[in-house]
């Protein structure tokens, strides 16, 4: 909290400046204009709690906006309630539209969801309408109007916006730095791959957009008070929905400064284009906000903030390193040389997995079919197969992400079926994919400790976890470089160090060599053999055989889903079946 608190000494500055700006503003238009710039802000960083973070982009942020006014205004026509009581009421109220919102909405992905949170303001101005609320006033009152927000002084209204604003600077830094905002994060960049990290991702979905239908709640019920008359239109509308997005993606998404930029930038041009042209061009800001975006897309498509920040990265000299590439994932078969001898390990008696007859088809193709083996405690397995064999589907089946038609996955004798990757992950199945997908504007550290927070009771303990898991892979060295930059083989080691921090049992890593040269693909190597000497069961698939016969103690080849092989390295790469199925005779020649 401490460090949070330090982090805001920018935005006090900016409080400070903004407010002491304002004072000197004595026209009450332009006094009205610099408090909306705050609430429209502070609107966006509600957008962004949900959209910024997670990437579930949603076009009905009205809905909670709209709920938060409707509620304040008709909370004093009929009841006489204050609007200072109403407004933490209505982000109570913004907080379960969010909930029942999304209880449903978060089965949808991607252009699914964006398109039917649409769906949610329009219903409820429709509704608003029909109960007889074309436009509703807030009573003005003689006698303590401080009581019920009302001043005459409009730079009253500005010091109150400001105050609102940093409130929601202060969650929003505060959920950036916890397990909260990392969770969101991995969310946003992979919803499998934070998963299979251990994060409910459906619980953290709903816990950000409850609090971001409370910011937004919140804001509508300021902004009522700041206008007075309230149409379902001009809170439920489309053009709300869209300044709430457009100022966050203007300004930067998923920062705290990208909607406070947004904002300041593109209110004073659409309110004043609005005041000057308003009458004889009803809806000039949302042309305004219409260029803005195709503008951003054109110039700096994540937005103002980030362009800037890189920008300022790279004049540091920080230059980003070629990113991980999907290419890489899709290595061959490596040229085969004469495998190196292995010595046998003494492997412990204790069986940690055992997979029981399992099959999966997908309509009529047997991807994995009846396939049995049982792992050793410490144990490093290799799968391998042709392209198509079943190798990763057999892997969906160990981690959750797919449900097998039939048999049986033990950990230690408990049957783990139909459970969920991220109670898989939390009952020792931990797990790296084939293709990479760090977060990439996420430090090494951060992105190592999105999956410590599995078992870490407390922030410490994740520190702690988060180092160690580092210190395993050798990647001390560069723990707050951003992920963004750094080689293809430290960001192998990288999401093997962030599947350690879940503290996993049984490691199942798909393709971890893929990409990287014979001297990158050692040091890796070398890696994984001290994780299994250190008590890790190892799974591992991969292509590249002279350094898997190297590494592993024994060999499962799947082929058309079938297990065909099963065995030691020496026995196995000697085996007719997979020289045939696999190897080819290239290989035979070598060995
Ligand atoms: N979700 C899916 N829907 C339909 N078919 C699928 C699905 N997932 C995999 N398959 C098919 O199942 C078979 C096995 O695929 P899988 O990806 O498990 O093979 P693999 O051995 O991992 O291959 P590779 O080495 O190319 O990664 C393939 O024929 C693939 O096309």
């Amino acid at each position: 909290m401490l460090e949070t608190l330090r982090s805001l000494r920018p935005f006090l500055f900016f409080a400070v400046g903004y407010l002491v700006l304002a004072m000197f503003v004595t026209n009450s238009y332009y006094q009205l204009i610099m408090t909306l710039v705050l609430v429209w802000a502070t609107f966006g960083l509600s957008w962004n709690m949900l959209s910024g973070y997670t990437g579930l982009v949603s076009f009905g942020h009205a809905s909670f906006f709209g709920l938060g006014a409707f509620a304040t205004v008709l909370a004093q026509v009929h009841l006489g309630i204050s609007p200072w009581i109403m407004l933490p009421v209505a982000a109570g109220i913004g907080a379960l539209a969010g909930l029942l919102i999304g209880l449903p909405t978060f089965r949808l992905r991607g252009h699914y969801f964006a398109l039917s949170m649409l769906a949610y303001p329009l219903t409820l101005l429709y509704i608003f309408q029909w109960l007889g609320y074309p436009e509703i006033s807030v009573p003005r009152v003689e006698e303590g109007s401080a009581f019920y927000m009302q001043f005459d002084e409009g730079r009253v209204y500005t010091v109150l916006a400001m105050i609102l604003l940093g409130i929601v600077v202060l969650v929003t830094r505060h959920v950036e730095r916890t397990r909260f905002g990392m969770s969101l994060i991995a969310i946003k960049q992979n919803e499998s791959a934070a998963e299979a990290a251990g994060i409910n991702t459906l619980a953290w979905k709903l816990r950000s957009i409850a609090v971001s239908g409370a910011i937004a709640g919140a804001v509508g019920s300021f902004y009522a008070v700041l206008i007075l008359v309230i149409t379902p239109m001009s809170v439920f509308g489309m053009l709300v929905s869209a300044q709430a997005l457009t100022v966050a993606m203007f300004g930067g998404v998923a920062s705290v400064w990208g909607p406070i930029i947004g904002a300041a930038f593109l209110i004073p041009v659409a309110e004043t284009l609005h005041a000057e042209l308003g009458s004889f061009l009803p809806g000039i800001q949302g042309v305004v906000y219409g260029l803005a975006i195709i503008g951003l897309i054109i110039l700096a498509p994540e937005g103002i903030y980030w362009k800037i920040r890189d920008h300022v990265v790279k004049r540091k000299g920080r230059t980003a390193a070629p990113a991980p590439t999907e290419e890489a994932a899709a290595a061959e078969p490596s040229a085969p040389t004469t495998p190196a001898e292995r010595p046998e390990r003494e492997l412990s008696e204790e069986i940690v997995l055992e997979v029981q007859s399992i099959s999966k088809s997908f309509g009529g193709l047997k991807a994995v079919q009846n396939v049995s083996f049982q792992v050793n405690k410490g144990m490093i397995l290799g799968i391998i197969g042709p392209n198509g064999a079943g190798k990763t589907t057999l892997f969906n089946l160990l981690n959750g992400f797919q449900t097998p038609d039939g048999g049986h996955v033990l950990v230690h004798g408990e049957d783990l079926v139909r459970r969920k990757p991220h109670q898989l992950c939390r009952a020792g199945v931990g797990r790296t994919f084939q293709i990479m997908r760090p977060f990439k504007r996420m430090s090494v550290h951060d992105n190592v400790k999105v999956g410590a927070y599995v078992h870490a009771a407390s922030e410490e303990d994740a520190e702690r976890i988060t180092r160690e898991a580092l210190e395993l892979v050798n990647l001390q060295g560069i723990s707050q470089d951003m992920a963004g930059s750094i080689t293809t083989k430290d960001l192998r080691l990288m999401e093997l160090a962030r599947a350690l921090a879940g503290q996993p049992e049984i490691l199942l890593l798909d393709e971890t060599l893929a990409g990287l040269g014979s001297e990158e693909a050692q040091d890796v190597v070398n890696v994984i053999r001290k994780l299994a000497e250190t008590g890790k069961t190892i799974v591992i698939i991969e292509h590249t055989m002279q350094a898997m016969v190297q590494l592993v103690d024994r060999f499962l080849v799947l082929d058309h889903g079938e297990l065909i092989v099963e065995g030691p390295p020496q026995e196995v790469i000697h085996n007719d079946k997979v020289i045939e199925a696999y190897l080819g005779k290239k290989w035979s020649a070598h060995a």
